[in-house]
């Protein structure tokens, strides 16, 4: 029996697809796998029962990735399962912040029972007026499962789009329409865009990446747009450049202190991926990733540790081992297994960063000794047996 806990609403349908093999747990003390959204995981203390967590969703700024790559935790994510639901919401966002829509809803709100509301209506809308964004530049920054989509779909919506990702996937680039204009670097974004929107991860090397100086070579009434994460942003930077009437509008989907009610910004409560389509997406995803890792010990959309795919075990015994990517682990495992005479029918081995997983399937059932003696070698991290 497997148990799960849940730090945050996962969509039921992706829950349905746990066996009966699997618990619920309430305690994250008590789990083997936890599904996570936005919980905040960096303060949590992990037990040694636990092996795997799935986001379920794309960012992971909220789990403590090397802590758990250290306890031989498996962190995933469901990369592009919502990319979909969070690219609607930027193409909402530059039409909010080309029209007064949501000024102009707000005026109706002031007027309920006013019989002569519809002829005020008239000579009152002029307030309310804005601009097209057919014919605009957009940049777009980071052409993951998100910047792709929106890139895409603003050429369909007659923007003029240029992109930016000096780390682009093969497969991201492939998916991109063809009029996308490639930029360089991101100076030629901020020089050349009426609408800049960043879609990219929130690491060290991303934090305040629009801050005043990137603000400074950008457009007279130009639109920033944020559905990444607020830390991507120098916010204060951006205030200053709405009162300056540098910046037209500011679009972030991250509330805090610093943006909620302040003028010329449109903050909207973290709705990216809060449609019924994205939460069943990542759902699904997580569920699928944790399953087949408890079951079989394979990696799929790890953000910690390597891809590690042997399908379902077919041989007598399945041994999987996190460890530190360092010289002659796989010699010491075989050496081991030499001793107690086990014979190695498949084995796996991949690595990334600091860290390595060990798939090994034996002829034979490892006993508990087995399993001793390999917990014992220095750079085992989490060793499990599958069978
Ligand atoms: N608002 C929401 O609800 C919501 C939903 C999903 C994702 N997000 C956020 O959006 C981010 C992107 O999501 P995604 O699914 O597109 O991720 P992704 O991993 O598919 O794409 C990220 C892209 O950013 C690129 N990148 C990294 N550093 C860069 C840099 N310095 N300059 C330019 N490009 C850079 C990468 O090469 C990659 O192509 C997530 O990390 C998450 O923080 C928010
Ligand atoms: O779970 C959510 O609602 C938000 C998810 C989003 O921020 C992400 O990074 O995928």
């Amino acid at each position: 029996m497997f148990k799960y806990n849940c730090l945050n609403p996962i969509a039921n349908i992706g829950l349905e697809s746990f066996t009966e093999e699997y618990q619920k747990v309430e305690n994250l003390q008590d789990a083997d796998a936890v599904l996570v959204r936005s919980a905040a995981m960096h303060d949590l203390d992990f037990p040694n029962s636990l092996h795997a967590i799935a986001r379920a969703g794309a960012g992971v700024n909220n789990i403590p990735l090397e802590k758990c790559a250290e306890k031989g935790i498996v962190v995933f994510n469901t990369p592009g399962a919502n990319a979909n639901g969070v690219k609607e919401l930027v193409i909402a966002g530059m039409l909010l912040a080309s029209r007064d829509v949501i000024g102009g809803v707000n005026w109706v709100s002031t007027q309920k029972g006013n019989p002569d509301i519809a002829k005020l209506a008239e000579k009152t809308k002029n307030n309310f007026a804005g601009s097209e964004i057919r014919g605009k530049k957009l940049g777009v920054i980071g052409l993951g499962a998100i910047g792709v989509l929106v890139a895409n779909a603003a050429t369909h919506l007659g923007m003029e789009v240029y992109g930016y990702d000096p780390y682009v996937s093969v497969d991201a680039a492939w998916n991109l329409s063809r009029g996308i204009k490639h930029s360089k670097t991101a100076e030629e974004i901020y020089k050349e865009c009426d609408f800049i929107t960043i879609h990219v991860p929130l690491m060290d090397a991303t934090k305040k990446m629009i801050n005043e100086a990137a603000i400074s070579m950008m457009k007279e009434s130009v639109v920033i747009l944020n559905f990444a994460r607020d830390l991507l942003v120098d916010e204060e930077a951006v205030i200053q450049g709405v009162a300056d009437g540098k910046i037209k509008k500011y679009v972030v989907d991250f509330p805090n202190p610093t943006t909620a009610g302040a003028d010329g910004v449109i903050v909207i409560p973290h709705l990216g991926a809060s449609t019924e389509e994205s939460e069943d997406n990542c759902a699904i995803m997580a569920v699928k990733e944790v399953r087949d890792y408890l079951e079989n010990g394979n990696i799929k959309n790890s953000v910690n540790y390597p891809a590690c795919d042997m399908g379902i075990c077919e041989n007598a015994g399945r041994i999987c081992i996190n460890h530190k990517n360092i010289p002659n682990m796989i010699g010491q495992y075989t050496s081991k297994l030499a001793q107690f005479n086990l014979n190695i029918s498949d084995m796996i081995n991949k690595s990334k960063g600091d860290y390595a997983y060990t798939i090994i399937d034996t002829e034979s059932q490892v006993n508990a000794d087995v399993i001793k003696e390999l917990a014992s070698i220095s750079g085992v991290l989490k060793i499990r047996v599958i069978k």
